[in-house]
Formats: structure tokens, C-alpha cells, sequence
């Protein structure tokens, strides 16, 4: 009798499955491949959602350049191949854009459906203003007034001594109120008002109801009502009252575009004024919630990499001894012109750069009709109604053909060998027309790309003009004196960096396991899951970084695809009463605690900092302080520095960079010239400015089992890196040179007692590398003997250090 049961599940898990397999799609004669996936209704939005571009890299490789998806009851036929994504384009009658863009905006910020066809007509003017208004001749005066409202921003209250500030606290702060004022303008106030705590704590509130509502935003475009994301439908009423009509005619300075479209709005009697006041809102969102991660990741990756930092110093400083600013007069403000910011084309490389390594976006179109489409190889292919077209440009962004190297951020990217922009990128031997694409294409492409890339670079700018800044353990920023020019170390800004940075591959994955681990325990009901170490954006995110930029298909097309939200989603279990229960989030600090070798004393002794440090030294006996400088690029460099002498005792090193001597810049000096300053100095007291070494890098390596690193060498130069080795994993570069292990010096020793060191030092290992060519060059006219007898190996000490518990270790 037990059987019986069974029996009947069986036939009824067999009828279900039987009832599935009918209902769900049959490919028809040339259609696309069809990916059903096996999950009902779901298809194989999982694998999607879990890593979209290793799921249409296999997909692509299995079904060829075209293929449709189900997932979660929608077809979206992927279209893989760039060179066929003009094919897309050339259908905008039959692929709508328009209509679902703004019936999501109409559901996510509350305004009418502006698709009824009583508003179809008018709204279509209202659509136009964003290309008449956010472009030339108004792409002028919009970023005119962002230059200034920026530098007011970012000048005021400019109190001496060092501020402690996260880096996306930071960027948000300035770049959202510059923005805000640019578009929407502010009220008449006097200067004093304008100070007020008040005002302050009004903007900071208009802030943090931005961050609050964009933060639901995935909800809200998943589907969920705003209502049942409380904290974001008050966040969007709070920015709405900000946004009435009669609000706004009282403020000065308002943007073209809003102007225009206060005014053509109040002719739609039929509106109400809290539904054009929301969609208001609607505008603050656009022109906010991709720049400011944007501008974020700018930063970031330009103060990570010394190479870039330097580059885009360099530009600043040129564009600004053309302006005839220097010496700067204080409270005088920078003003650039459109043009001249056209002309910054390492600041471009830079932004291009980071859109291309945060940008996820997709584009989507809907098929309102049957319809065949005819691809860059002449095949054809037939589309049904109703289906959605899918780009996902990070497969150009990520593709290794078109883009060497592409996890990596190479500051100069998209600048060819004149430094001018580069738009010659290649894939299958044929020229892409389509190489970098944040902002969308086509019909809808972002009308605001122009002025977003505007209001980027003035923020660099004016960030690389009126601070020097540092990232490291901390974003340190000090004010440019003006009062004496030269001098750029007073009123400091000092900002602490919110995200950790792991010395190593092996670092991140074993931290990121420990978080996971650590969300597991706090909250067990929900997976744990370990967020994949090559997703960069994920893990960041959880360190209180920004996410890639919008829009992602999960959150875009009404489908939250991630398996924590397809869980709550389809969970039939109640989910767990967590009242009574803390909701745990390690705090930064502890993630920097985590078992990582960020402590480990090597990767301590190898650090490159990115500020400037002073170094006081004097002459011995014999009146020498025991180092070489060589000149490179109108930079002046140390180039040997003698063991046991001043110089070394200083702690300068080979590669460090010297800025200023007693006073006096070094930038331009020819190498006799440095060596002449340093002859006629006095004896007691010789003031250096120093950077750290900037044409090196550091890279920390772990050893495998078998004591291996995974690279070779040949006369100290990186001829040969192993795959799937630490060394490959790390990113460590062939033709590049090992100045240094653990922060010893190691140039001039020969190629065994490297190998002596590198086996001697324990299983991680940090070592410091500077290209080959540029360490050639460095080394040019000095002997090797000089090199091998009094360069000074010795391993650099280090006094205590505060570790992060507090208290006192000695990493040395
Ligand atoms: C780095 C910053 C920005 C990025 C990455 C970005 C990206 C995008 C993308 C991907 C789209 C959709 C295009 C498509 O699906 O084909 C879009 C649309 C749009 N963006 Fe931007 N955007 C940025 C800044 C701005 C700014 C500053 C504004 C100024 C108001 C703006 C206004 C708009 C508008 C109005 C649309 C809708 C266009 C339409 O409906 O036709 N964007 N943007």
C-alpha cells in the first residue's frame, strides 16, 4: 500500500513535466538557437543573473552570435557580434526603445504615463529638449556653470589642518551639489544664508534622499511596488517637494533643459503639479545616478595608479600655465571652456577607461512586430513580436581581441601614440565602429554623455588643482597654498579610504571567503555566497563602493535576477523571524583584519605611497650625502643610492622621485644641474621633496606548494610568466624589471642571489617592478660595477607601527 503514493506522485510529476515540456517554446525554422534552460518559467535567468558575461561568453561559444534566452517568461535573443549591432539600430520603426523606457519611468518615479495617447503628442517635444538643451550651444553654458558651482563646492569651507573624508563621500558631496545647482539652480540667498548650518543640512538631506531612493532603485525596476519600499517612496515625495513648479520659477540660474520643460509642462493642464514636480525627479535621477559612480571610479582607478595620477597632473598643470593662472591669486577661481577640456585627453583616456572596466550597461529594444533581422554575415534571422533584442557591451569591453589586458586599467587606453584620442580598435582584423559603449547607442544613446564626460573631467581637474592627493590606507588631500606658491603641503584635507585594498589575489578571494563565511553565520537561513574574486564591482560593493553603473538587465527589464532575490522571491517557507536578531555587517576595519597579509612586514617594506614626503638630510665627513639622480622626462630621479650614507639612512630609494631641492622645483633640471644643486648646498641641512618611486609597482605573490611563484627571470628582467600562476594571477608583467623583493633592494645583484632571496623570504613575497625600457634608461651611463659595489641592498627598517586592534606591533 506504501507504493500507492508513490505511484501517484510519479504520474503527477510526470503529467506536470509532459504539460511543461508542451507549453514552453519550440524553436521554429530559422529562428535564433533557443536557450530554454531546464528551471520552469525561470529558464536561465540564474545562470544569467549569477555572471552575465561568463554566461554569454559559453553560450555565445556553444550556439554561435545569436541565440534567444528565456528568462523568467521573457525571450531576449542576444546579439554577441559588434559589427551586427548596426543591424539593430537600422530597425528603430520596428524595435521600440521609447515606449518601455518611459512606461518604467512612469511606474518607478510616479509620474503619468506620458505613452497614453493623451499625452503621446506633447511629451514628444518635452522628449526632444533632452538633445536640444544637453548639447551644443547649451552643452556651453551648462558646463560653464558646473565649473563654478564645483569649484564652490569643493572651496568652501577650506579649514586648515588634516579632514578625514571616504572617497565616495567625498566624490557624492561634490559632484551631486554641483550637479543639483547646474540643473535645478538655488534661490536668491545672501552669502551669510548661503553658509548657514542650515543650508548645509538641506542639501545634505536632498543627498541622502537621492542615495536612499537610488539604492531601492533595483527593487523598484524588479518590479516591487515603491509603496512596499517605504524609505524610498518617502526619499522620492521628499526630492518631489524640492521639484514643484512654483518652487523652482523662484530659483536663479536653472538649466535650459529644466526651464524649457517647466514651461512646457504647465501646458499640460491636465498633469498635476506633484506628477510634474516627480517627473523632476526623473531628471536629478538621470543626470545623477551614473555620473556619480562614474566620477567615483574615475577617481579611484586615477589615484591607484601612479602612472595615471602623474599623467593627468601633468595635463592639469599644462592646461592651467596656458590659462596664464600661475601664480594663482587666492579666492581667484579656474575656469575651463568646453574646448579646453576637449583638449584633455588623459583626463579622457582616464574617464573612458573607467567607464569601460564599471560600465554593465545593456541595451534593450522590443519587438512590436514579427520581423526578420539580417546580421553583419548576411544570415537572416527571425524575431517574433513581443521578443526583446539584447546588447551587452561589456562583451566589447571584456574582450581580449579588442582590448589587451582587459581587467586591467591602462590609464592611456584610449590615447594613440601623438596623444590624441584613440579610436582604432580592432577585432577579426576589421575596424569596430563600436569600441566603448557606457551611454548606450542607437536612437536612445544617452543625450547627456557630453556633458557627463564634461562635468568628470572639471571634477579631476579641479580635485588634481586645489588638493595633492593620496590613496592608500588613506584618500589624503591637502590644499594648494596659494598665498606662497611652490608650496603645496598646507591645509590639509586628510580623507579615509572606505574600501580595503588586498596586496594580492590570493588576499581578496581568502577575505572575501571570511566575509561570506561571516554573513553565513550572522544570518544562516540565507546562502552563502562567495562572491566570484574576478567580479570586481560585487566585492567592492560590499566594501560600501559603487556598483557598476546602470542600467543592468536584472534591474532594468523588471526581473531581479539574482538567486538571493529569485529565493525571497520563490520562497514558500517563511523566512526566519530575525526580530531579536542584529543584522551583522563587518565594519571596514574588520575586513582589513581579515587572515590577509596587508600586515605582512614585506609588503610594508615594499609600499609605494602616493603622497609626497620631505627628507631632511646633511653631507658627511667628505661632504657627500651618498646618491645619484638621473633625469627622466623632465622629472629629476634617484638613481643610486650608497649603503650605510645619509641618503640611505633618509630612506630615499632607487626610482624615487625628486620634486623639490631646498626649496626649488626639480622639474625640467637636467641631471648635471641636480648634481650641481646638490654640490652647492650647505652642509648641514638639505630639504628634499621626494615621491615614491613612481614608475614602479608592487605585486604580491604567494608561493604554491611547491615554493613556486610562477615567473622567470634572466638579469633581473621578467622574461617569462607561468599560467595559472600567482605571478599570473597577480598580474605580474614580462619586460618589466625586479627592483626590489619585500622591499629590499635587489638591482645589481646577480640572478642567484635573487633567486637566494626570493626562496629565502616565506611564502608571500611583494615584488616591485619597473618597466624594462624606463629601467634601461635610468641605468644608462652608470657603470655595473658602481651598481654592484655600492648600491645599498640592505633590507629597510621600520619603527612600530599601531596595528589595527591599537596597539603597538613591529612589522619590521
Ligand atoms: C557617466 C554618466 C552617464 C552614463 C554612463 C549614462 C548612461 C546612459 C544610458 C546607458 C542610457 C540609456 C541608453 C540606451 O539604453 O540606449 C542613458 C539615457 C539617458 N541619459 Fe544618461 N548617462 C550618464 C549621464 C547623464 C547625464 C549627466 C544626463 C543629464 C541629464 C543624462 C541624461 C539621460 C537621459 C535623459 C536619458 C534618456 C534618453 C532617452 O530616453 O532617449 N545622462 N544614459
Amino acid at each position: 500500500m506504501a507504493g500507492f503514493p508513490i505511484c501517484v506522485f510519479i504520474i503527477f510529476l510526470s503529467i506536470l513535466l509532459t504539460w511543461l515540456f508542451r507549453v514552453s517554446r519550440k524553436r521554429r525554422p530559422n529562428e535564433p538557437p533557443l536557450v530554454n534552460g531546464w528551471i520552469p518559467f525561470l529558464g536561465v535567468a540564474l545562470n544569467y543573473g549569477r555572471n552575465p558575461l561568463a554566461f554569454l561568453i559559453s553560450t555565445q561559444t556553444k550556439h554561435g552570435d545569436i541565440f534567444t534566452c528565456k528568462m523568467a517568461g521573457k525571450y531576449f535573443t542576444f546579439i554577441t557580434d559588434p559589427f551586427s549591432y548596426s543591424a539593430v539600430f537600422r530597425q528603430g520603426r520596428i524595435l521600440d526603445f521609447r515606449q518601455f523606457a518611459i512606461g518604467f519611468s512612469s511606474k518607478v518615479f510616479g509620474h503619468a504615463d506620458f505613452n497614453d495617447p493623451a499625452y503621446s503628442t506633447t511629451y514628444e517635444g518635452i522628449h526632444s529638449l533632452f538633445h536640444q538643451t544637453l548639447q551644443s550651444p547649451f552643452l556651453q553654458q551648462l558646463t560653464a556653470s558646473m565649473m563654478e558651482n564645483t569649484q564652490t563646492v569643493m572651496l568652501r569651507n577650506s579649514l586648515p589642518g588634516w579632514k578625514t573624508e571616504g572617497l565616495k563621500r567625498f566624490t557624492n558631496r561634490i559632484m551631486f551639489e554641483a550637479g543639483y545647482l547646474t540643473f535645478f539652480g538655488k534661490e536668491e540667498r545672501s552669502v551669510a544664508e548661503e553658509d548657514s548650518a542650515t543650508e548645509k543640512l538641506l542639501m545634505q538631506k536632498v543627498i541622502e534622499d537621492f542615495l536612499v531612493f537610488d539604492k531601492a532603485f533595483p527593487q523598484m525596476a524588479a518590479g516591487l511596488p515603491i509603496r512596499l519600499c517605504l524609505s524610498a517612496f518617502r526619499a522620492r515625495e521628499a526630492l518631489a517637494q524640492m521639484f514643484y513648479h512654483k518652487q523652482l520659477k523662484r530659483n536663479r540660474c536653472l538649466s535650459a533643459l529644466i526651464e524649457r520643460r517647466i514651461h512646457a509642462f504647465d501646458q499640460m493642464s491636465h498633469i498635476d503639479e506633484l506628477g510634474k514636480a516627480r517627473a523632476n525627479v526623473s531628471i536629478l535621477w538621470a543626470s545623477q545616478a551614473n555620473t556619480l559612480p562614474a566620477a567615483f571610479w574615475s577617481l579611484y582607478y586615477m589615484l591607484r595608479s601612479p602612472e595615471a595620477l602623474n599623467a593627468a597632473q601633468n595635463e592639469v598643470d599644462r592646461v592651467v600655465r596656458e590659462l596664464g593662472h600661475e601664480p594663482v591669486v587666492p579666492g581667484r577661481p579656474l575656469i575651463l571652456s568646453v574646448e579646453q577640456l576637449d583638449g584633455m585627453s588623459i583626463l579622457g583616456s582616464i574617464i573612458e577607461e573607467a567607464l569601460r572596466l564599471s560600465s554593465a550597461s545593456i541595451m534593450i529594444r522590443k519587438a512590436t512586430d514579427d520581423f526578420t533581422l539580417t546580421l553583419d554575415s548576411n544570415e537572416k534571422k527571425d524575431i517574433r513580436k513581443g521578443d526583446y533584442i539584447a546588447m551587452y557591451p561589456q562583451m566589447i569591453h571584456m574582450d581580449p581581441e579588442i582590448y589587451e589586458n582587459p581587467t586591467e586599467f591602462q590609464f592611456d587606453r584610449y590615447l594613440d601614440e601623438r596623444g590624441h584620442k584613440k579610436i582604432d580598435f580592432y577585432k577579426n582584423g576589421r575596424k569596430l565602429k563600436r569600441f566603448l559603449i557606457p551611454f548606450g547607442s542607437g536612437a536612445s544613446e544617452c543625450p547627456g554623455r557630453f556633458f557627463a564626460i564634461n562635468e568628470i573631467k572639471q571634477f579631476l581637474t579641479l580635485a588634481l588643482w586645489h588638493y595633492e592627493m593620496e590613496l592608500d590606507h588613506m584618500l589624503s588631500l591637502s590644499w594648494r597654498d596659494w598665498a606662497m606658491p611652490g608650496l603645496h603641503l598646507q591645509e590639509s584635507i586628510k580623507c579615509t579610504r572606505t574600501m580595503s585594498l588586498y596586496p594580492s589575489l590570493e588576499d581578496m578571494k581568502v577575505d572575501k571567503f571570511m566575509q561570506a563565511h561571516s554573513a553565513y553565520a550572522a544570518s544562516p537561513s540565507k546562502p552563502a555566497a562567495l562572491p566570484e574574486a574576478s567580479n570586481l564591482n560585487s566585492a567592492e560593493e560590499s566594501n560600501g563602493l559603487y556598483p557598476r553603473l546602470y542600467p543592468e538587465l536584472t534591474e532594468f527589464m523588471g526581473l531581479n535576477l539574482t538567486e538571493d532575490a529569485v529565493q525571497q522571491a520563490f520562497s514558500v517557507v517563511p523566512a526566519e523571524d530575525y526580530s531579536g536578531q542584529i543584522a551583522t555587517r563587518s565594519s571596514a576595519l574588520s575586513y582589513m583584519t581579515a587572515p590577509i597579509t596587508r600586515n605582512d612586514c614585506g609588503v610594508r617594506r615594499a609600499e609605494i605611497q602616493q603622497g609626497v614626503r620631505e627628507v631632511i638630510l646633511c653631507k658627511d665627513m667628505e661632504g657627500k650625502i651618498g646618491m645619484r639622480l638621473k633625469s627622466v622626462d623632465n622629472g629629476v630621479f634617484v638613481q643610486l643610492v650608497q649603503a650605510n650614507t645619509a641618503a640611505a639612512l633618509g630612506g630615499l630609494r632607487f626610482g624615487d622621485q625628486v620634486l623639490q631641492i631646498n626649496a626649488e622645483n626639480c622639474a625640467g633640471w637636467s641631471t648635471d644641474k641636480a648634481h650641481k644643486v646638490l654640490k652647492n648646498a650647505a652642509a648641514e641641512r638639505i630639504a628634499f621633496v621626494v615621491r615614491d618611486r613612481p614608475f614602479e609597482r608592487t605585486v604580491t605573490l604567494h608561493k604554491d606548494s611547491s615554493g613556486q611563484l610562477g615567473f622567470i627571470f634572466r638579469k633581473g628582467k621578467i622574461t617569462f610568466i607561468v599560467k595559472d600562476s600567482s605571478a599570473a594571477r597577480n598580474g605580474l608583467l614580462t619586460d618589466h624589471h625586479i627592483c626590489e623583493v619585500n622591499g629590499q633592494n635587489v638591482i645589481g645583484l646577480k640572478d642567484p642571489q635573487i633567486s637566494d632571496i626570493l626562496n629565502s623570504v616565506g611564502n608571500v613575497i611583494t615584488v616591485t617592478v619597473m618597466p624594462t625600457v624606463i629601467f634601461e634608461h635610468m641605468m644608462k651611463k652608470m657603470s655595473s660595477s658602481i651598481v654592484k659595489t655600492l648600491m645599498d641592498h640592505s633590507i629597510p627598517e621600520f619603527l612600530l607601527q599601531p596595528s589595527n586592534d591599537g596597539t603597538a606591533t613591529n612589522v619590521n
